[in-house]
């Protein structure tokens, strides 16, 4: 049986202080799963899903995409199954906390007078998840049916880099069966009254180069040292500052249209007095699409070498289109529109799952519905108002019928 509402929530909403919208206590509850690396408590967030697919009379299809790993998807199936599904997807882990630096336990959902409910996760991207839940849930009280079938999709380790989530999931046969058409998946919050809605994303390259180089004592004049490479390697990296001096600029840039490239990890040597015959020395680049990537292997690294393993260069580009006659987006925009909801289109800075989706060229756009909220995901003290969050769920509630109702395309049964 479906509530008469929002529902009493996952686990009966019996922790739902009073007066308080069960949606906002079922997110609340979500928020205080721990489902952090480097250690994930992925079967919590599982048991919890389980719990709230019931509620909605949804089937759910788990697959172990590799050990420890499950991908979980609900399916509302569509009165016109055979063209493309949409696919609604979440990420259920969170990156770690300095606990220190918080205000609050970041598991325990404190909400303050304002309605901020602070948690790891309460924008990146557990919001989204329990959007899409509730939203469903409102739609499917009202007896509305979708004509196009829609995957609640929740996938874990995307804050790792999805190679056990995403990543390999996009090559499973059970992948294609959902046969996706559109795929929303997260974005990020906006300070200002618009909202930001990204068609693609910088291309994430995490390499270390390896400098070889003469060792000797640490008391000689050595030429062509390992470390002598690395501090090269350091001016390389200045170039950063000029991408952030066009940031900076009158020119309409954004973090998401210019390459930063940034020094992360440096490894060697065995004491003070002895020269090293190596150096690793590692970078987070990331490089926007209309950067020709064949050009950045080329920029060459002073004689350094790049050494394995590489633990990410993503090389497709793709980006989803947002013209005006491309009928999934001007479905998405067209129903923002109606609900005065002003966007603001973006290259997406770091890197989502949505980069596995679009490199098998289905259209994705990452959007997160928190609009006059300060971007505070990975960060300490991270929260969102309870109200921004609520009229989350009816933006989704009008998203999922326009997306749904596109009508049948070129080439779909
Ligand atoms: C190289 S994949 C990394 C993925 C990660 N995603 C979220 O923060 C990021 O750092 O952008
Ligand atoms: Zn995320
Ligand atoms: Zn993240």
């Amino acid at each position: 049986m479906l509530p008469d509402k929002d529902g009493p929530g996952v686990g009966g909403g019996q922790s739902s202080p009073e007066g308080e919208d069960p949606s906002v206590s079922l997110f609340r509850d979500y928020l205080r799963l721990k489902t952090v690396h480097p250690e994930p408590d992925y079967d919590a967030a599982l048991r919890f899903l389980d719990r709230a697919a019931e509620e909605l009379e949804l089937p759910v299809k788990k697959i172990e995409v590799c050990p420890g790993r499950v991908v979980s998807i609900m399916t509302w199936e569509g009165t016109k199954p055979t063209l493309k599904s949409i696919l609604l997807n979440s990420h259920t882990d969170v990156v770690p906390v300095y606990q220190e630096h918080w205000k609050y336990d970041a598991f325990s959902a404190f909400k303050d007078a304002q309605g901020n409910i602070y948690g790891r996760g309460s924008q990146d991207m557990k919001s989204v998840t329990i959007q899409y839940i509730q939203a469903v849930r409102r739609l499917k009280v009202v007896g509305w049916e979708p004509r196009r079938t829609v995957h609640l999709m929740y996938v874990p380790d995307e804050e790792v880099g999805g190679h056990k989530g995403m990543e390999t999931f996009v090559t499973h046969p059970e992948f294609q069966k959902l046969n996706i058409g559109f795929a929303l998946d997260e974005g990020l919050a906006n300070p200002s009254e618009a909202f930001t809605v990204f068609y693609g994303e910088r291309n994430p390259w995490w390499i270390t180069i390896r400098c070889p180089g003469s060792p000797g004592h640490g008391s000689r004049f050595v030429e062509n040292t390992a470390a002598e490479k690395l501090v090269i390697l350091c001016f390389v990296v200045n170039s950063t500052s000029h991408a952030f001096f066009r940031l900076n600029t009158s020119e309409c840039f954004t973090l998401g249209d210019v390459t930063t490239v940034n020094m992360t990890m440096v490894k060697g040597g065995v004491a003070y007095n002895v020269i090293p015959a190596e150096m690793d020395v590692s970078f987070d680049l990331r490089i926007p699409p209309t950067v020709n990537l064949q050009v950045c292997f080329k920029a060459g690294v002073y004689g350094a070498t790049l050494t394995g393993p590489q633990l990410s260069k993503h090389m497709n580009q793709n980006t989803t289109s947002t013209d005006v006659n491309d009928p999934w987006w001007s479905a998405f925009s067209a129903a923002c529109k109606s609900m005065n909801m002003t966007l603001v289109k973006e290259i997406f800075p770091a890197a989502t799952d949505s980069r596995f989706i679009r490199a098998l060229g289905i259209p994705a756009i990452g959007f997160s519905p928190m609009n006059r909220t300060p971007i505070l995901l990975h960060d300490h003290n991270e929260y969102l108002n309870e109200q921004v969050f609520l009229k989350g769920i009816g933006v989704y509630e009008a998203l999922i019928p326009a997306l749904t109702n596109v009508p049948a395309l070129p080439g779909e049964a």
